[in-house]
């Protein structure tokens, strides 16, 4: 899948992810009113809400971008029907042939972390038969249990060539309270770093491994040391835009090739229709997917002007 993603990127030359963190209130009322009117104000007609606002999303960027990170919190807090939201919009990316990144951030013993991987990127026996359940092509994943902890993910990833991104230094303003400890005279991400090296060593795919790393747009200076340090590992970015990362903060993840990042920006794409900008533009709440369009069409402009 890293490569699919690597040669998606080549394409589209936009190493760009839409976050699709469809929180209700950012969708438009007359979305929110048709859900309610079939399906009631209820967790099944907010699901409902927030696949319709994706699907509108998706369709108005799918040619332009190579992948969605949806976050699955977003889905969750509507309890079993958001998660059935969650698979109908990995699906339809699927559909759309987007790159779909699981923001799932798992980890936990070596058994449960098992389960979390054969659920999120691998398959599911039961009597006779398999099932691909979520069916991700990646997932976040968190490292604090270590390295038993991320053993499971590897594994599945080199059984169905899918991948992980392993959190090293987050883009949250209290990232460094414990990320930026010094231990034996190297702050903590930096060896998390090294671990996700070496983790990734021998699950290659052409020129990147399968095993990335998430490190913050908010972090410039880290993020050019995290580059020397994983010069294989492909680092998905969140933090740009609503965060308040910049193009020119990118510069430094990227590879001499010109690869090696992939930027998240969710709030900044999917709301970008309450934006002033964007209104000034015509935009209104009921062309609403217009407006991130054009806010994935400045953001990949912002990008490429910063890295040329
Ligand atoms: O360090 C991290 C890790 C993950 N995230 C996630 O990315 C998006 C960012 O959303 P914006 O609206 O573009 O700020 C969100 O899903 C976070 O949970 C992160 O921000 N930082």
């Amino acid at each position: 899948m890293i490569n699919k993603l690597v040669e998606k990127i080549q394409k589209t030359n936009a190493p760009i992810v839409v976050g699709l963190d469809p929180m209700l209130s950012y969708v438009p009322q007359h979305i929110q009113k048709a859900a309610f009117e079939e399906f009631g104000e209820t967790p099944a007609g907010a699901a409902e809400a927030i696949f319709r606002f994706n699907k509108a999303i998706v369709d108005a960027t799918c040619d332009l971008i190579p992948a969605v990170k949806p976050q699955i919190a977003m889905y969750e807090q509507f309890g079993v029907e958001g998660v059935k939201a969650f698979q109908r919009t990995v699906d339809y990316c699927h559909e759309k042939d987007l790159v779909v990144i699981g923001d799932v951030k798992r980890g936990d013993i070596g058994s449960t972390s098992s389960a979390y991987a054969t659920g999120h990127l691998g398959s599911v026996q039961i009597g006779s038969k398999r099932f691909s359940t979520f069916s991700e092509d990646f997932a976040t994943v968190n490292p604090y249990l270590g390295s038993d902890g991320i053993k499971p993910f590897v594994d599945v990833c080199k059984e169905e060539k899918k991948g992980i991104f392993i959190l090293v230094k987050t883009s949250n303003p209290s990232s460094g309270e414990f990320q930026d400890r010094l231990i034996d005279g190297k702050p903590l991400y930096e060896h998390v770093g090294e671990k996700v090296a070496e983790w990734g060593s021998d699950c290659m795919g052409d020129s990147y491994s399968y095993v990335g790393a998430v490190v913050g747009a908010t972090y410039p200076e880290q993020g050019k040391l995290l580059r020397q340090v994983m010069p294989k590992s492909f680092i998905l970015v969140p933090g740009y835009g609503a965060q308040g990362g910049k193009g020119k903060d990118l510069v430094h993840f990227f590879n001499k090739d010109g690869l090696g990042a992939i930027i998240n920006s969710s709030r900044g794409i999917i709301a970008a229709y309450k934006q002033d900008q964007y209104i000034d533009r015509g935009i209104t709440a009921e062309n609403f997917a217009d407006a991130s369009r054009m806010a994935v069409e400045d953001m990949i402009a912002d990008i490429a002007s910063a890295l040329h």
